[in-house]
């Protein structure tokens, strides 16, 4: 099968990092904050720490572009901080010195090239902070397309009542779920489509992270009365994926026009529907460009469905 190592190392880097995560929330962290002021916390850094560690071993040559880096972490202010993540990676990685541990984190410092990673250590830290869903997402890019993708949300249970629910694809070998405490993969299809107006639709909850009024209108326009799911993280891919929801709308925010997609917030979970027989587009119809940056500039908008209902959205978005 191909790429079955870059999907097992993936599997097995960020199922680590969802139990570092996971024992993270149970102390609730405070957030610190970032120059763009979103929040932070050890878990992002813990968790960037040991994926990128597993991947770096595994593929030495590889860049990897990750959310996070360890500059701010490593300044005197937040030594606190810095022997947190220390010690939480250390439960996973008992070894590991803090030299180890940063550098690691400096690992997620790699640019977009013919072949690389991208990794959100925590996607939905405002959902992780309020023990809502999150995600770690990551994929593999060769020549602009998304190869394997892998999606952790330690919050999200579909299959089983125990929450905790990974999703994987690789291209053109389908999409695969399991539930973490399970332990074994199945395949997963998107939804059909029989009556258009009970569709289930999932959006963002951060308000700001989209435009709830356009897409109001939108799924008005459509012909969708089922009030939306809100759901933070990539988990809105994976349950569009598994045929959960039909439609995962984000248009752009109206309050910030100049803000781009970044694409850790989205390759793992379009290979992830896509290979589930779903779409996903921007607002034109045109596919997302993993090819070129950190952000998807040319970008607008992120339309994801099961595919059938696809056209139709892009149909009411123009009028
Ligand atoms: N104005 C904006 N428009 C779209 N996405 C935004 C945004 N501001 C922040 N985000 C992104 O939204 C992500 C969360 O998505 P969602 O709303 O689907 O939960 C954040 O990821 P992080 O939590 O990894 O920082 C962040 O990258
Ligand atoms: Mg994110």
């Amino acid at each position: 099968m191909a790429y079955e190592q870059e999907k097992q190392v993936a599997m097995q880097a960020t199922l680590a990092a969802a139990k570092l995560c996971q024992r993270v929330r149970q102390d609730i962290p405070p957030a610190m904050e970032k120059s763009d002021k979103s929040p932070v916390t050890v878990a992002d850094y813990g968790a960037q720490s040991l994926v990128c560690k597993a991947l770096g071993e595994a593929f030495p040559n590889d860049p990897i572009v990750g959310e996070e880096d360890a500059t701010a972490l490593r300044s005197p202010e937040y030594e606190a901080s810095r022997q947190k993540v220390v010690s939480y990676v250390r439960e996973i990685e008992a070894n590991a010195s803090e030299t180890e541990i940063l550098n690691w984190i400096d690992r997620g410092n790699g640019q977009v090239a013919p072949r690389f990673w991208t990794l959100d250590p925590i996607d939905g830290t405002k959902g992780f902070l309020r023990q809502d869903q999150y995600a770690i997402a990551l994929a593999l890019i060769e020549d602009g397309e998304v190869k394997v993708g892998v999606m952790v949300c330690p919050a999200l249970s579909l299959t089983s009542d125990d929450p905790g629910t990974l999703f994987v694809a690789v291209r053109g070998e389908g999409s695969q779920m399991m539930a973490i405490t399970e332990g074994e993969l199945k395949p997963i299809r998107v939804c059909g489509v029989e009556d258009v107006s009970k569709l289930r639709v999932v959006e963002s909850v951060e308000a700001s992270h989209g435009n709830p009024e356009q897409q109001q209108k939108l799924l008005d326009a459509v012909g969708i009365t089922t009030p939306s799911l809100h759901m933070d993280s990539q988990a809105k891919y994976g349950v569009v994926a598994a045929g959960d929801a039909a439609l995962y709308l984000r248009l752009p925010s109206a309050d910030r026009p100049d803000y781009r997609e970044n694409i850790w917030d989205h390759a793992a979970g379009a290979i992830v529907v896509e290979e589930a027989g779903g779409r996903v587009s921007d607002m034109y119809g045109q596919p997302l460009d993993f090819s070129r940056d950190v952000k998807l500039r040319e970008t607008r908008g992120v339309i994801v469905s099961n595919g059938i209902i696809h056209d139709r959205v892009l149909e009411a978005l123009k009028r």
